[in-house]
């Protein structure tokens, strides 16, 4: 560097620190918009901006640096931080405001807080569970051989579907469950094989063209499994019928009432084709409740004692984030190497025991692309029934914007502009990259970044 040089960025830099020292709100927001590298710069002393607006109690200066990610941490010649700074001179709202990590700064990027319950693809509750039948054997069975009763047949987890007569020459039919009644699946529910759970009844408000039961006026209904092809013992009227294999992405395909099932039945019937055996003994276990636990036939087996978790269908919490730069206008989206070519989504992974939903958000974000997260927030969730997560949807605040993958999980990580991000939104996979589709919670979080941040 020549000493030209070295004279304009010593010059930049006590220009950008008087700034800063006098209060200057705009003249900082300007210069830090042409040169984010000043934020951390010192002059005299060891002295950042970030302490002269401590020292002097500009408030707004000490927000808006941290906003822009300056280290708060930093220290001068004499081992003070910002935060010593302005608690030495009494300004104590700006002592408060940095020892609170700069996340009441930083919590200015995500929206409020408004508790709505967002509705996702596979979240609709067409069905009423009413667990409470679940132990009522004589009810159970006389539902199922109910003329009403309803049955949804998978094999080896792939539903049985058909498609609706007039989108059948649709490039992407819609699919529905095709619904059997109590004689077309006899054959099938006798093999031993085959594993039969309740789901529930159809809530009135949801189906109200549906023929009411004779003995209570409700339409139940069971899902069944079976490891070998029952297609032979089943009695299908329609033709346009099949097993749906490759569940993803078809199993997008199905209307949002029907998805909320599938979410239900694979989950639970995936759950007792990977327990097989007591995970406790290896002991025999029998099915009970309505397909809602398996318990131990083995006497004194330890999972009959205390809390019987292994007995129950178990759900694996996943975070999934969309983690947004603290200039507010940038988000982060990662791709793996198992993605189709130029489609990004948000980072996710599983939730580890003894781990909070915030700190598993910053843990993987961390692990897969190197940047640090500060405030994070809840948005909406998304059960996953592939084979049994409930994807945990919220939006995070980077404190650090330096990108370094880990190639092991994911292949690429990038910070899309928000204009990329509309691009992406409204010309599908013409644009620079594309997302995924809209039935998946990463296209949800992004669209609701966007939404509400505009200002239409
Ligand atoms: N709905 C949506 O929009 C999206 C859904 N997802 C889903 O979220 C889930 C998690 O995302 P992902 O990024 O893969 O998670 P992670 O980042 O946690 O990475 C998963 C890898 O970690 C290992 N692993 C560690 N702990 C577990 C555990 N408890 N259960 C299973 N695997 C574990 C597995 O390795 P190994 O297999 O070698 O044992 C697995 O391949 C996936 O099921 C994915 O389908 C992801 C993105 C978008
Ligand atoms: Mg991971
Ligand atoms: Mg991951
Ligand atoms: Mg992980
Ligand atoms: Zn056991």
């Amino acid at each position: 560097m020549t000493s030209v040089q070295m004279s304009v960025k010593d010059e930049m830099v006590e220009q950008f620190l008087d700034y800063a020292s006098r209060g200057d709100l705009a003249k900082v927001s300007t210069m830090i918009s042409h040169s984010s590298q000043l934020l951390n710069e010192s002059g005299r002393q060891g002295w950042t901006a970030l302490m002269l607006a401590a020292r002097n109690g500009h408030f707004d200066v000490v927000k808006a640096l941290l906003l822009n990610g300056c280290n708060k941490d930093l220290v001068n010649k004499s081992g003070q931080t910002a935060h010593d700074i302005a608690k030495f001179w009494g300004h104590r709202h700006i002592a408060r405001f940095l020892s609170s990590s700069g996340d009441v700064a930083l919590q200015g990027i995500l929206p409020s807080s408004k508790s709505t319950e967002n509705e996702t693809y596979f979240s609709r509750e067409y069905l009423n569970r009413m667990s409470d039948k679940r132990t009522d054997s004589e009810w159970l069975s006389a539902k199922q051989s109910s003329p009403q009763t309803v049955f949804i047949v998978f094999y080896n987890l792939d539903p049985f579907v058909t498609t609706e007569p007039e989108e059948v020459n649709d490039i992407q039919p819609k699919l529905k469950l095709y619904r059997f009644g109590k004689d077309s699946v006899k054959e099938v529910i006798e093999k031993s094989d085959t594993v039969v759970i309740f789901l529930g009844v159809e809530k009135p408000e949801c189906s109200p063209s549906s023929p009411v039961s004779k003995e209570d006026g409700l339409i139940a209904w069971f899902a069944l499994n079976t490891k070998n092809n029952p297609t032979e013992s089943l009695k299908v009227t329609a033709s346009n019928s099949f097993f749906l294999t490759q569940p993803m992405p078809r199993l997008l395909m199905l209307n949002e009432d029907e998805a909320g099932i599938v979410a239900q039945a694979r989950s639970v019937l995936a759950w007792h084709s990977r327990y097989s055996f007591c995970p406790t003994c290896g002991g025999k276990t029998k099915v009970d409740e309505g397909g809602y636990k398996r318990t131990c036939l083995t006497e004194g087996c330890r999972s009959l004692q205390g809390i019987h978790s292994t007995c129950y269908p178990r759900v694996d919490p996943v975070v999934i984030m969309l983690v947004l730069h603290p200039d507010g206008n940038q988000c982060l989206l990662g791709r793996k190497k198992s993605f189709p070519p130029g489609m990004f989504s948000c980072l996710a992974g599983f939730i580890e025991p003894g781990e909070t939903i915030e700190n598993a958000v910053r843990r993987e974000v961390l692990e897969e692309s190197g940047v640090a997260v500060g405030p994070v927030q809840y948005v909406s969730c998304q059960p996953w029934p592939m084979p049994s997560s409930l994807m945990i949807g919220c939006f995070a605040v980077a404190v650090s914007t330096d990108i370094k993958v880990d190639e092991n999980e994911i292949e690429d990580a990038r910070w899309f502009t928000r204009q990329e991000v509309i691009d992406a939104l409204v010309k599908g996979n013409q644009a620079v990259f594309f997302m995924p589709p809209t039935q998946a919670i990463a296209h949800y979080l992004v669209k609701h970044w966007i939404g509400i941040n505009s200002n239409l």
